[in-house]
């Protein structure tokens, strides 16, 4: 790479307008003209502001400094305050007299940046970010990929349940952003930065990862409303300075089954690091709701997949012996899809999960025991999940749910189907656990257990239980949506007592399971991620 110019130079100066400190009041600290000097000394790359009264001189490391653009000629400085000792960031308001001016002193903040950013320097570097610490960097490239995308923005923005929930819940509740500083967390393309600004927000820090950044600022641009009154800053929330602390966060960050992606740690470490003592967090809290289900049709669907690797002579070759990994694999994968409410089997349970207190480790595992009395006599084929969070507003408290029956979100409904069904009667216990593993690549493994007690010759002899395990990855779910629905309309009665297939009973037709093994996802089912 050719060496800039600016690097020759062992200092540089630009004259501004005005500089202001954005940590003192503004008598303390008038904004004057100033000199802004970059140097490196001792081996720190350095940017200096010298108001030109000399009252007050700002030092910013570059290594840690971070430069948001307000407008054409205006910025604000920041860094990390680590030198005093003091846990919030410094930062100063700085104006040019012109955008050449402007644009020479943002070209040169970059490259002497850089130099200050070489291997071994006391940056925020990757290897000391909270996130890249925890998250394998292949993951995080294609998660952040994926969001940089319109068309994975677009599909959240049009879920209407989702968006207008988020939009009902800002709007009734104008009290907590009227006036206030907010930060978005994870803000894809701004959406809610919007919605803040119109509820009356003093100012919005809009924090992007992705390179869907560049699309916020163009979006928030052409909304000049309250254009003036977000700032786009690209950057992961843990890595991030702000200059001023949030009166509210607000966010989407729930994935399948709440947890999925590990945004949630993302949201509550933005929460330590921006949110003042006695702020808000849109949303407060979050629910996984639980419940053993039955579905037939479900669990001869997957037995059936895997009937494949049964065939003796493929071609000539016997494909049995991986018959066992193949059923192994297609019961590992969670399936997504919107169910009738009617296969639960008995009333559902929640787990709560406080968004204000919840501790970042926290979510790394996550154990739920569980306990149903089931309504009817059937075979339960595992666990049916969804969840629900709650915008805890000032004015009106909303819900936004993933239920089964309430209106489909992107999300849909989650089922943990387990190879082994167990037998229960009408007013029976079933008890389990539910235990959540976080993993490297922004997901988590399952591990599902269900238990009832037998009712046969051993259940008289001091309670035998029947127990059926199961482990999954929330990563690789099976996403069912483009399969025709075997269910009736709401309105038609309940479906009959259904038939007791056993996946051995029944006969596969080949050009049946190669046409569902070639069948792909619905082109536009994706969950999030
Ligand atoms: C589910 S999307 C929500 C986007 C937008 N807020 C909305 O409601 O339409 C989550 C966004 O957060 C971003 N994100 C995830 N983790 C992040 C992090 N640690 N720091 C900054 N952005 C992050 C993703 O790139 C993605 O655009």
């Amino acid at each position: 790479m050719e060496a800039s110019p600016l690097k020759k130079l062992e200092q540089l100066e630009f004259s501004l307008d005005s500089v202001t400190d954005l940590s003192s009041s503004p008598s303390a600290s008038p904004s004057s003209p100033a000199v802004a000097t970059f140097s490196c000394v001792d081996g720190v790359t350095e940017l200096r502001f010298l108001q030109s009264d000399s009252t007050h001189c700002f030092t910013f490391d570059l290594a840690s400094a971070q430069l948001f653009k307000l407008g054409t000629v205006q910025f604000i400085c920041v860094s990390d305050d680590n030198s005093e000792e003091r846990s919030f960031s410094k930062g100063v308001n700085i104006k040019f007299g012109s955008e050449k001016d402007s644009k020479e002193f943002c070209d040169s903040f970059e490259e002497w940046r850089k130099d200050a950013l070489v291997p071994g320097s006391s940056t925020v570097s990757a290897s000391n970010s909270k996130f890249d610490e925890k998250i394998e960097a292949s993951s995080a490239k294609m998660y952040f990929h994926y969001y940089g995308q319109l068309l994975h923005q677009q599909n959240m923005l049009q879920d209407y349940v989702r968006t207008g929930t988020y939009y009902a819940a800002v709007m009734e509740n104008r009290s907590d952003f009227a006036g206030r500083v907010v930060v978005d967390v994870g803000a894809g393309s701004g959406i809610l930065s919007m919605f803040a600004a119109q509820a009356g927000a003093k100012h919005v820090y809009a924090v992007e990862a992705s390179e869907m950044a560049e699309y916020a600022r163009k979006l928030i641009a052409g909304n000049p409303l309250f254009a003036d009154r977000i700032t786009v800053i690209k950057g992961k929330v843990e890595d991030i300075e702000l200059p001023e602390k949030a009166d509210i966060l607000i966010s989407e960050p729930m994935g399948t089954l709440l947890v999925n992606e590990r945004m949630l740690e993302s949201y509550v470490i933005a929460r330590d690091r921006f949110m003042s003592p006695n702020g808000k967090m849109f949303p407060t809290v979050g629910r996984i709701h639980m419940a053993p289900f039955s579905d037939e049709f479900l669990f001869i669907e997957m037995a059936n997949k895997a009937f494949f690797w049964q065939q003796q002579n493929y071609y000539g070759v016997d494909l049995t012996p991986l018959f066992g990994s193949a059923h192994q694999g297609y019961f590992s994968q969670p399936v997504v899809d919107a169910f009738d409410p009617r296969l639960l089997v008995a009333p559902p349970t929640f787990h709560t999960i406080d968004f204000t207190q919840m501790k970042e480790e926290d979510f790394y595992e996550i154990d739920i025991p569980l306990k149903f009395t089931s309504s009817v006599c059937t075979r339960v084929h595992g666990l049916a999940c969804w969840f629900d969070v709650l915008f805890d507003g000032s004015t009106v408290q909303r819900w936004l749910t993933t239920a089964p029956g309430a209106p489909t979100t992107h999300w849909y409904q989650i089922r943990c189907v387990l190879a082994q069904p167990i037998y229960v009667m009408a007013g029976q216990e079933i008890t389990g656990r539910l235990h959540l593993v976080a993993h490297s690549a922004q997901s988590y493994t399952i591990d599902l257990t269900l238990s009832a007690k037998m009712w046969g010759p051993g259940a008289s002899q001091g309670g035998i239980l029947q127990s059926s395990t199961g482990k999954f990855d929330l990563k690789e779910p099976y996403y069912r949506m483009s399969q025709p629905q075997a269910y009736p309309a709401a309105q038609e009665p309940p479906l009959p007592p259904q038939p007791q297939l056993n996946p051995q009973d029944i006969q596969i037709q080949s050009d049946d399971f190669e046409e569902e093994l070639l069948q792909e996802p619905a082109q536009n089912a994706s969950t999030q991620l």
